[in-house]
């Protein structure tokens, strides 16, 4: 018990870690707040699994208001992820998400809509597959601060 409290803590000031790290690498005027997150989403895929089009709007008025980021861990398949301003296909976006990979969606970007097209079967490391208990498919952390 001790040593998830421990693990959990750190994980904490991991996400606070990425979102600093991406905020050096963003102009002013594409800022992105920092948060203290308190709420994680964890998704598993199989490889026929999707995840639709949608908006992450479940937090508090305050949070959404001030863009407080999305932090999104990849663990294991990699992902097609689709992302746009409006829920036209055309217009939609999309980028392959491996193991390892940190999305972070925050500022003017909070409420994109966004998705989970495909997984691509068999694509995650050989190595994370010997050394963990994952089956085979792709988790998804989702950080947040409510
Ligand atoms: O699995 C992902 O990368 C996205 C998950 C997501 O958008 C959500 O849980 O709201
Ligand atoms: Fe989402």
């Amino acid at each position: 018990m001790v040593l998830y409290h421990h693990r959990f803590h750190k994980n904490l000031f991991l996400v606070q870690a990425l979102v600093q790290d991406a905020q050096t690498h963003l102009k002013s005027d594409n800022e992105i707040p920092s948060m203290c997150p308190d709420v994680c989403l964890v998704n598993f895929y199989t490889s026929t699994g999707r995840l639709g089009l949608h908006q992450d709007r479940d937090e508090s008025p305050d949070s959404l208001r001030r863009g407080l980021p999305v932090v999104s861990i990849s663990i294991g398949d990699s992902a097609g992820f689709v992302y746009g301003y409006t829920r036209d296909e055309d217009q939609l976006r999309e980028v392959v998400l491996e193991s390892g990979d940190v999305l972070i969606f925050g500022g003017k970007s909070r409420l994109v809509f966004h998705g989970v097209k495909t997984v691509f079967q068999d694509s995650a490391p050989p190595q994370l597959l010997q050394e963990s208990m994952l089956r085979p498919g792709r988790l998804s952390l989702n950080f947040r601060q409510f």
